[in-house]
């Protein structure tokens, strides 16, 4: 086969005037051909047109990093005061001042970029493959796995159910193709398309969802094949812009908005502080230049500019501890997320029961062993081009069909499936020519399209009377806990049109039913214990008939004394919800909206809710949970859908990673208590010294190193180790709490900070020694800071507490040899540090313990008065039921 020369890549077109031309006319727009890109193309493509991504991030240079790091205010501040100093004749003090501005965007840089690339490494383990035609493939019409983000205008892909839409697409040819594109134009229902012309196309432009031969990126097909152009692809979808705002609202969590707070607070003080420090210096010393420079560096010591970093490494922490653990994560917010969730919302099928479901029965209206009731569910599994599910999977699988059934039967039209109706149909014709339409699906919904039932060989009306006696066979099975499916025919007269309209499916007879056994997992009921015991309530939405859920919820250890079904809770206002959804841990017969209402329903009521899910219909549930969790073996649409993707499906997972988002909270929690604290303190110390001394307190050059040794120490928090209540139950942030911790042990620290300047002072004549005085304060400042974190990182006693990481002590190790000896440095003078006498070590080998245990000894009035930091209220425990498993 040749392949002729590769064409220009041409400009997106517009996707009416490509649904207007006839699908050879399309394909010579985009530059393309029925046979696809080839591998060369498409490489030169992607790089004029760049990823089909919504959000990708470029990868910027470093240089670019350190330059958006710099062009913030503080270090702009700072450099122009480093112009001042060379301007003054002062190049040393610029060139330090220059190489600390420097120093810590790169900490802070450096980080972020290793979090960043384990993150993006992370990602990769479970991106969206699509089917792509490559025109230089071995043989004709042969496809090639390309990366969904890789594809670009031209290709042609191939699609099946359950294959998301991966760009806008023009449909080249089409085979019983229904697309759900709910969640771009709020039809809940799928549509049918075709690759017919569409010359009318650019005047309905406007209303580009209604265009039938196109497909939108963010849909997906839930049954029927197609071959499709893609059109456009990234930014350039018609909706990637609201996808993008999507993936941008999803950004922020509410973990992410107290962060943010927490920030906006600290500015604020910093804003209050740094000009109250300027003016006091300028009154008291006369010197702006002194006083200006000092006000700075304080408010650099002040400025939260290391927390987003730290919340960054501490997540991206998270998440190579979860691939450990088989989870990968997609949105890095979402580690935490993980920790925080207060309920955990799961589908049945595949989570709490097995992979594998066996067909067990098949049974005519009164339970007698049917054959028939077989062949016709096998006919229908067989023809129909949706999603093979599990139970079609176990249809397909009985032995011995496909040789008596296979010949002499032709499809002819099909009503897909939904999860509005529950059923799906196929039109076949048989071997003796007769048209017959096999419907199978829920027994409800089934019963409700028949006027008649297969008795005994006879037809018999479908009277109020006897259907009492027909539910009895498929309430026995559900009771036996059997998954049961009813399956129904019509054979169609003989000028009846055959189309998609599921109207067709009316006046059925009732044949009989399949009966499935779908047992639980051997690792549900310990992994349902497990997260109860850590304080995470488990609920189950799924869209099976109550007698089914109840059976499995009973093996498993879910009470199922309360079940919500599905047109119940339609009936039910948002608040009347809100109430059920705490007292209820099983809804049955959920259609995919109803999935979501539940989710909404508990975080109206303040529940964090992850939810789990593998089915092209837990997608909304999935994006709308605080964690949305899909199994790699699921749907695309639910991996796409989701935050975290289980490799392995198990329970088990998803309580170790709740364990692992709390460990990085805690320590988030850690580092933000003592960093506000110290800065605190530092404040009040600073405040009183610029008023009592005659000098600065500490030079602006010390007090940026003094910071930026601090906050090296502080990255190595992110490894710390959190104590046992903290993994116990979920927390959320309290500002309170921080505000106490903030209240007292910042003036603790400064009362120490004034019992050094006395040393100083009167002890060792500091008064007529600036330079003495500003030494000192130096290296008490450190050390004091970097080993308090020993009592205030539990709320035990050090000596009873979890051990530190060896990483944090390693950093606290470094840090205060750093402190103790730059007095001694050669190059102590740039700073300005001088050697400290005998006298000051004596007299820091005092204050230091007496602060260190005078903070132990707050710290404990302070548990025994609050608590350990209040939990959140707690969640009614709920009755466990416990089966035989
Ligand atoms: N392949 C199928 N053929 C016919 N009917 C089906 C098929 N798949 C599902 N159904 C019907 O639709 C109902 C809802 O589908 P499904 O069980 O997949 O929903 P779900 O919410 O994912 O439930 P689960 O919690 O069991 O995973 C099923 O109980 C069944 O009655
Ligand atoms: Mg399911």
């Amino acid at each position: 086969m040749g392949t002729r020369s590769a064409p220009a890549a041409p400009a997106t077109p517009d996707l009416a005037a490509v649904a207007a031309l006839a699908p050879d006319a399309a394909l010579a727009l985009l530059g393309s051909r029925a046979a696809g890109l080839s591998a060369a193309e498409s490489q030169a493509r992607l790089a004029s047109f760049g990823r089909n991504g919504v959000a990708a991030e470029p990868r910027r240079h470093i240089i670019v990093d350190l330059l958006t790091q710099l062009a913030r205010p503080l270090p702009l501040l700072l450099l122009a005061l480093a112009g001042v100093d060379v301007a003054t004749g002062q190049p040393l003090g610029a060139a330090v001042i220059g190489a600390i501005v420097v120093l810590s965007a790169l900490l802070g840089i450096v980080q972020e970029r290793r979090s960043g690339s384990a993150v993006r490494r992370l990602r990769a383990l479970v991106h969206t493959t699509v089917r792509a035609l490559r025109a230089d493939a071995n043989k004709a019409g042969d496809t090639v796995e390309v990366p969904l983000e890789q594809l670009v205008p031209g290709d042609v892909v191939v699609l099946s159910a359950g294959d998301p839409v991966p760009a806008d697409v023009r449909f080249l040819d089409t085979n019983d193709l229904f697309v759900d594109q709910a969640a771009l134009t709020g039809e809940s229902l799928p549509v049918a398309k075709h690759a017919r012309a569409l010359p009318d196309a650019a005047a309905r432009a406007g209303d580009a969802a209604a265009l039938a031969n196109v497909g939108f990126m963010g849909a997906h097909v839930t049954s029927g094949g197609a071959r499709a152009l893609v059109v456009a692809t990234g930014a350039a979808t018609g909706f990637g812009h609201v996808a993008a705002a999507l993936a941008q609202a999803r950004e922020t969590t509410p973990f992410e908005r107290d962060i943010d707070r927490v920030i906006a607070l600290l500015l604020r003080f910093m804003a209050l502080m740094a000009p109250l420090v300027f003016v006091l210096n300028l009154v008291t010393k006369h010197d702006w230049y002194e006083a200006l420079l000092f006000a700075t560096a304080v408010a650099v010591g002040l400025a939260p500019e290391m927390l987003p970093m730290i919340v960054t490494v501490n997540l991206a922490r998270g998440a190579l501890l979860l691939a450990g653990r088989k989870v990968i994560v997609k949105r890095l917010g979402a580690v935490q997320a993980l920790g925080a969730i207060d309920v955990l919302c799961t589908d049945k099928t595949g989570t709490l029961t097995q992979d594998r479901v066996v067909l067990l029965k098949h049974v005519d209206i009164d339970g007698r062993d049917s054959d028939r009731v077989l062949d016709y569910a096998y006919l229908n599994s067989r023809h129909q081009t949706g999603l093979h599910n599990l139970l079609d999977k176990a249809v397909l699988d009985q032995p011995g069909l496909p040789a008596r059934l296979d010949a002499g039967w032709r499809k002819l039209g099909e009503m897909p499936f939904d999860f509005e109706r529950r059923r799906m149909s196929v039109v076949l014709e048989g071997p003796d020519g007769a048209r017959i339409l096999v419907c199978k699906g829920a027994v409800d919904e089934i019963t409700g399209v028949c006027s008649a039932a297969e008795r005994a060989g006879a037809r018999v009306p479908f009277e109020p009377a006897h259907a009492a006696t027909l539910g009895a066979t498929a309430d026995g099975l559900n009771e036996d806990g059997l998954r049961v499916i009813a399956i129904a025919c019509r054979t169609l007269g003989p000028d009846e049109a055959i189309d998609h309209d599921p109207a067709a499916e009316r006046d059925l007879t009732l044949m009989g039913y399949i009966a499935f056994f779908d047992p639980p997992r051997e690792s549900a009921a310990a992994a349902i214990a497990g997260l109860r015991a850590h304080g995470v309530d488990v609920k189950v939405l799924s869209g099976d008939v109550p007698a089914v859920c109840a059976h499995v919820c009973r093996l498993v250890g879910i009470d199922a004394t309360a079940i919500l079904d599905g047109a119940t809770l339609e009936r039910l206002s948002d608040d009347a919800l809100a109430q059920r959804v705490a007292t209820t841990q099983v809804f049955a017969k959920l259609n995919p909206g109803q999935k979501t209402r539940v989710i909404q329903a508990l975080q109206a009521r303040g529940r964090v809710v992850g939810f789990l899910g593998d089915g092209v219909n837990d997608g909304p549930a999935l994006k709308r949970a605080d964690v949305g969790i899909a199994v790699d073996s699921g749907t695309d649409v639910a991996r796409d859908a989701a935050d975290l993707v289980l490799l392995e499906k198990s329970l088990l997972a998803v309580d170790e990673g709740i364990a692992i988002g709390r460990t990085v909270f805690g320590n988030i929690v850690k580092y933000v208590r003592m960093s506000a604290s110290s800065n605190f303190g530092n404040m009040l110390s600073v405040v009183g010294a610029s008023v009592l001394l005659p000098f600065l307190p500490m030079a602006p050059l010390q007090v940026l190193l003094n910071n930026l040794l601090y906050d090296c120490s502080q990255t190595a928090v992110t490894t710390d180790r959190v104590e046992a209540h903290y993994l116990a139950a979920p927390r959320r942030w309290e500002l309170g709490s921080l505000r106490r911790y903030v209240l007292c042990f910042g003036p603790l620290s400064s009362l120490f900070d004034y019992a050094t300047f006395a040393l100083l002072w009167f002890g060792l004549g500091a008064a007529r020694a600036p330079a003495l005085f500003q030494s000192g304060w130096f290296v008490e400042s450190l050390l004091s800071q970097a080993l308090v974190v020993y009592v205030l990182r539990a709320s035990a006693a050090p000596w009873a507490a979890v051990p530190p990481s060896r990483a944090l002590v390693a950093a606290t190790l470094a840090v205060c040899a750093a402190g103790v000896w730059l007095p001694y440095a050669p190059f102590a003078h740039l700073f300005g540090l001088v050697p400290l006498p005998p006298g000051y070590w004596w007299g820091l080998s005092a204050i230091l313990p007496g602060y260190l245990v005078l903070v132990q000894l707050a710290k404990a009035a302070l548990v025994r008065r609050f608590g350990i930091d209040r939990a959140l209220p707690a969640v009614a425990a709920p009755r466990l039921d416990t089966g035989t498993a």
